[in-house]
């Protein structure tokens, strides 16, 4: 089976820090997966440059094969926080623009999706709670039919009844092969959904595990993820 995601010997610096280094990970088609770590681990990082929104790292990232950026790009489904739009851009004017620069952008999916967040389409974003902004993210992005989804700590501002509702049907929004990488700080509301974890530390990928491994050995994936980090408190 092809490799939907391949990073190779990854490394990366910002004004002369480093901020990742010997990055390796492989993701294949069809599977959700977390990506975790503290703040400042990486996380953002690490999809900024798989989406080719942070340049000038080293190694190598191939999505569904491309290594090129704008094939990559084609690829892959980010919403790197609504940047570009101001304050005054209503909702309608994005899904617009989206439909422009998208070939694979589904109008009908967005609606259902808008609808499904209770999002009003004549909203401008100033109007828009920091919940509201992530569930238009949320849609935008699932709106695109293709091989790769990113969120970037997707509901950290989402009540937890919507959120339950949302996480419920991340699963029905994806085509059977698509891959989803979701990034967060805790592992317990999104553990149902997860087939692979994997876990940034010390700027490197620290572990990549299926669920399945860790709760045979009758561990909950959060009790596993905390206890990384209560090991070394020791
Ligand atoms: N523009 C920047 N210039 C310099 N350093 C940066 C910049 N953006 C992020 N960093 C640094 O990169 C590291 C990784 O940050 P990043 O935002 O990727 O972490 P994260 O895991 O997403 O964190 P959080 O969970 O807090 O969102 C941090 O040490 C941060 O200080």
């Amino acid at each position: 089976m092809e490799n939907l995601l391949q990073i190779k010997d990854l490394t990366y610096r910002k004004n002369q820090k480093s901020i990742l280094k010997n990055i390796n990970l492989t993701l294949q088609p069809g599977k959700i997966v977390a990506l975790l770590g503290e703040n400042g681990a990486g996380k953002t990082t690490l999809m900024r440059i798989i989406s080719s929104t942070a340049k000038n790292y080293h190694g190598s990232v191939y999505v569904a094969g491309r290594e090129k950026e704008a094939e990559r790009k084609a690829h892959l489904s980010f919403t790197d926080g609504l940047t570009g739009f101001t304050d005054s851009t209503r909702i309608s004017e994005i899904v617009k623009f989206y439909e422009v620069i998208y070939q694979d952008f589904d109008l009908e999916e967005f609606d259902q999706l808008r609808q499904f967040m209770r999002l009003d389409a004549s909203s401008r974003l100033a109007e828009l709670s920091k919940g509201m902004r992530e569930k238009l993210v949320i849609a935008l992005t699932f709106s695109r039919k293709t091989d790769l989804y990113l969120l970037d700590e997707p509901f950290s501002g989402i009540d937890a009844m919507a959120r339950k509702k949302i996480i419920s049907s991340i699963i029905l929004w994806k085509a059977e092969k698509a891959t989803i990488l979701i990034s967060d700080h805790f592992v317990n509301e999104i553990a149902s959904l997860l087939d692979e974890v994997v876990i940034i530390k010390d700027k490197t990928i620290y572990c990549h595990k299926s669920t399945e491994e860790i709760r045979a050995k009758n561990e909950s994936l959060e009790d596993y993820y905390e206890g990384l980090y209560e090991k070394e408190e020791e």
